[in-house]
Order: C-alpha cells, then structure tokens, then sequence
C-alpha cells in the first residue's frame, strides 16, 4: 500500500511548512527578523550531513576552506560598478557602532567577490601560485523584496558556500566553471536531486560576470528553483580593482577569476524532492538517523522486557558499525504513533523488533519511501541493511528522475508552452533565433522566466517568435 502524495505535490508550499515545523527541522517566522530561520537540532544535522558532502568534494579538487570578515566597507563594496548595480538594492548596511555612527557604512556581505579579492591580491601575486581555489560556508545577506520562503528565499543565507577561484587565463577560469559544474553535478547526483544545465542568458547573468551557469531543478509544485550557480567573472574583480599577477615572461595581467555558490536551497529540495503525505523521505546519505529501532511488546510483561533487551542488542549492532540509529524505547507511545513520528522525520528504514523477531532470532526492516518490509537474520543485520540503504538510495533518485523527466517537454509554439507551465509546471523548451529580443518577448508572452540554453546548441525547428531558423532552444519556467 502506498501513501497518497496529494498534499506534497498539489500543496506543497503548505506541506514544506508543516514538515520543517513538525519535524522540528527549521523554525521559520516566529525569530523576529523577517527572511531568518532558525535551525533546530534535527534540521541542522540533516544541514551537517549536507556540507560535509560539498565540503569533501571541494576539499578532494583542489579547495581550500577559508572564513572572511562578515562587513564589507561601502568603497570597496561599490569598487565593481555592475556588481554594485546589481546588488544596491539587496544590500543591508550597518551604520553604527555603539552610539557612534561610523564614518563609512559596512554592508553585511551579499557574497564575496571584492573582499576575497582585495585580499588575494596581497596574498597572490604571480603566476606559480595560479590557479587558486578557496571557498567558504557562512551566512549572507540579501534585502529580498519578493515574498520569502524558508530556505528557499531567505534575506539570511546561513548556509551560503561560495567558492572564488583565480586564473592566469580566461580559458583556464573557463575550465573552473567547467569543473564546478561537474562538482554540482555529482553533489546532487549523490543527494538524488534531478538537475538541467543551462547556460543564462545575457540578461540574467550574475552581476559582474561574463556568463552564468545554473542548475536548475523542478519542485513537487511544478516551479522551477536554481540549485546552484558558477560564474565566469572574467577580469571584471581585478580590473575594477587594479589586481595584477605576474606571468612566467615578467609582464604583468589582470588575473582572471570564477565564483560559484549553493545554499540553503540544497537542504529545502533534499527534504522535498522524494516525499509523501506522511512527509519527507529522506536519502539514507542525508538522513539524521538512518534506521529508527521500533519494540513492539509482548503478551506478558516478562516478553516486552525480552523485547527492549534484544532490541538494545541490535541497537549496538548496528551502532557499532557506524550506522546513525535511533532507538525509540518511550513508554508513552504505541508503535503506531512512533511509526507516524519517525515517518514524518523521513528516517528511511525503520527497525520493527517485536514478539515473532525475539521468537525468531531476526529484525523486521521496513522501507520508508516503498513501505515495504522484509524480515532479515540478526547475524546478517548489518549486510542486510546496508543493502537496503543503496537500494532505497538508488531508488529515490531514479523516481526523481523519472518524475523530472516527465516535466521538461519540447514544444514548437508559445501557446503550447504556455498552457503546459499553466498547467502541470515544469521546464519547457522552445526552439530560439538566438536572439535576447526574442527571448525576452518569450518571457513576456508566456509569463515565466527564462532559464538559458542547454550548453551543447540543440537547434530544432523556427524560432516561436520570429519564426526564423532556430540556433538553439530557450527554457522557460515558472521559478521560485
Ligand atoms: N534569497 C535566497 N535564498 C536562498 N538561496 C538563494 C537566495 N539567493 C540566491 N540563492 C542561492 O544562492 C546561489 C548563489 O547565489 S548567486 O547570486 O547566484 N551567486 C553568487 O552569489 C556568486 N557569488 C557565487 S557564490 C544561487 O544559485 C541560489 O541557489
């Protein structure tokens, strides 16, 4: 038997609400400062698990983790004109210290790019040390006008990884973004989250780069949310900052730079991208607690004291080879209301161990996302177990995947496209001339936003809104 999943697709904005409350993951809109949550213990393990999973990846190619100063000052905040332009109005200011006001104001940083760069001029100065790869997990600040969402759009991004990379050549910064994508790509293959590349058009490129790349998935409610972004910023930083390295011939050049951030989106659409009604099922990789241990008891005192005793036994079992596992032994709850607590926690595998297990010297291991159980030895527990994790891991993504699929489609006119983002939501894909009129007529007519060009040019058929030879296809999407 399955779960519906009526209220995680068709509601999900209110089911995403009630998870992260009553699973006691994040509390959002009670901390009075509008656009901040707080991350409560479960929710900031599942935050831990996440960032120790991009951290690894960052730290086996190259990266080193460094933590710079939370203010920028306003001079050099505003040393790279687009990029001030571009986020003048996200920015908040502190003004004062104390009772003094500051003779110049601090913005709390948006993102990093002029202070990491300011001090890799002082800390980099010729081409032996290129290239360079730092990045940082902090919070950062954005006055987000539109309606916030939790962790999906904060104005305090806690968990803001930004990584900033330097290069003697534009081709070799290229090759960085190249290779930060190939880094997402495995981060949300490994978490199950379903992905599309694209390169964003010219006019919703980051401020201050020369180009952007994105990921973008499609949540249970059909919209669109950019998961991740790299950035070539060419040597916009350096120039607007008169940073020079010295080549291997003793000319000197601007070096050219990349940068390239996730943030608490990853957690939101790790908790939502596999849920039912029951809540989020949470992939074995992420999850706080791997399998939560259930004692059903017996007819007699004496058998329900034998059953929490084996149920210890196979607790330390488990523990002792490394497997986060719960043991939920409280008196006050039948095993039917601890199984709809630990199912609203997304615990993927729970541990049923009642009178028949003690009988029979076995466990009774329970999927969370399939239901299904099957009965294992005790002297293959572990084995048994761990099989099941990749099972249920692989499984998650492939439905991911497949539920994805069904929602990016290709369509020859507008009105199509538009019905179907009406409708169902998703990524749709029309085929573009290749030029930003068009594209931003596009935009306009269907009422959603342009997602960029996939990086290899598919072109299919007529530009929808010229109607000439199309150079590639444009995806559109309502997004987040
Ligand atoms: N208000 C927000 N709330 C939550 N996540 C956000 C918000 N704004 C942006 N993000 C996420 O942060 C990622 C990086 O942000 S960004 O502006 O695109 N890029 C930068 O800031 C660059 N400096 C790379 S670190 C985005 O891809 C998006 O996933």
């Amino acid at each position: 038997m399955k779960i519906s999943r009526e209220k995680w697709s068709s509601n999900f904005s209110e089911w995403f609400d009630w998870v992260i409350s009553q699973a006691e993951i994040y509390d959002y809109g009670r901390y009075p400062v509008k656009g901040s949550g707080v991350w409560m213990p479960y929710g900031f393990k599942i935050r831990q698990n996440v960032t120790t999973l991009i951290r690894k990846l960052l730290d086996e190619t190259g990266h080193e983790e460094v933590l710079f100063p939370l203010l920028i000052p306003e001079t050099l905040l505003k040393k790279e004109a687009e990029h001030i332009k571009g986020f003048e109005k996200e920015v908040f200011w502190v003004t004062h210290g104390g009772e003094d006001e500051l003779e110049e104001r601090f913005a709390l940083r948006p993102t990093s790019e002029v202070a990491i760069t300011l001090m890799e001029s002082l800390w980099i100065k010729g081409y032996s040390q290129l290239p360079r790869k730092f990045y940082q997990i902090v919070s950062v600040f954005r006055y987000e006008t539109k309606a916030t969402r939790p962790m999906i759009r904060v104005r305090e991004l806690s968990t803001f990884k930004e990584a900033h990379t330097v290069h003697e050549t534009f081709e070799d910064a290229a090759r960085q973004v190249d290779e930060a994508v190939e880094i997402y790509s495995k981060f949300f293959d490994i978490l199950g989250i379903p992905y599309l590349i694209s390169r964003r058009p010219e006019w919703d490129k980051f401020a201050g780069a020369e180009y952007t790349i994105a990921l973008d998935t499609i949540m249970p409610d059909g919209r669109a949310l950019q998961i991740g972004t790299a950035h070539h910023l060419g040597q916009h930083f350096t120039k607007a900052m008169d940073y020079k390295v010295q080549r291997a011939d003793g000319s000197h050049v601007h070096p050219h730079q990349t940068s390239y951030g996730i943030s608490d989106r990853v957690i939101a659409t790790v908790i939502s991208i596999n849920g039912d009604d029951h809540g989020p099922i949470l992939p074995p990789v992420v999850a706080p607690i791997e399998g939560v241990i259930i004692p059903i008891p017996g007819k007699s005192e004496e058998d329900t004291e034998k059953i929490n005793k084996y149920a210890m036994e196979v607790e330390s079992v488990l523990k002792n080879s490394g497997i986060r596992v719960a043991l939920d032994a409280s008196e006050d709850k039948t095993p039917g209301e601890k199984y709809y607590i630990w199912e609203l926690k997304g615990v993927p595998i729970r541990i049923e161990i009642g009178p028949r297990e003690l009988n029979s010297g076995t466990a009774f291991l329970k999927r969370r996302d399939t239901l299904e159980g099957k009965s294992v030895k005790r002297e293959e527990l572990v084995k048994e177990f761990r099989n099941l994790e990749d099972q249920i891991s692989a499984d998650l993504r492939k439905r991911a995947w497949e539920q994805f699929k069904e929602r990016v489609k290709r369509f020859q006119s507008l009105d199509e496209a538009k019905k179907f983002l009406e409708n169902r939501g998703g990524i749709a894909e029309v085929p573009w001339c290749g030029q930003d009129s068009c594209g931003l007529k596009i935009e306009e007519q269907v009422q959603a936003r342009v997602l960029g060009t996939p990086l290899k040019p598919e072109p299919s058929g007529n530009c929808v809104v010229c109607g000439k030879p199309s150079t590639n296809i444009l995806r559109i999407a309502k997004t987040y």
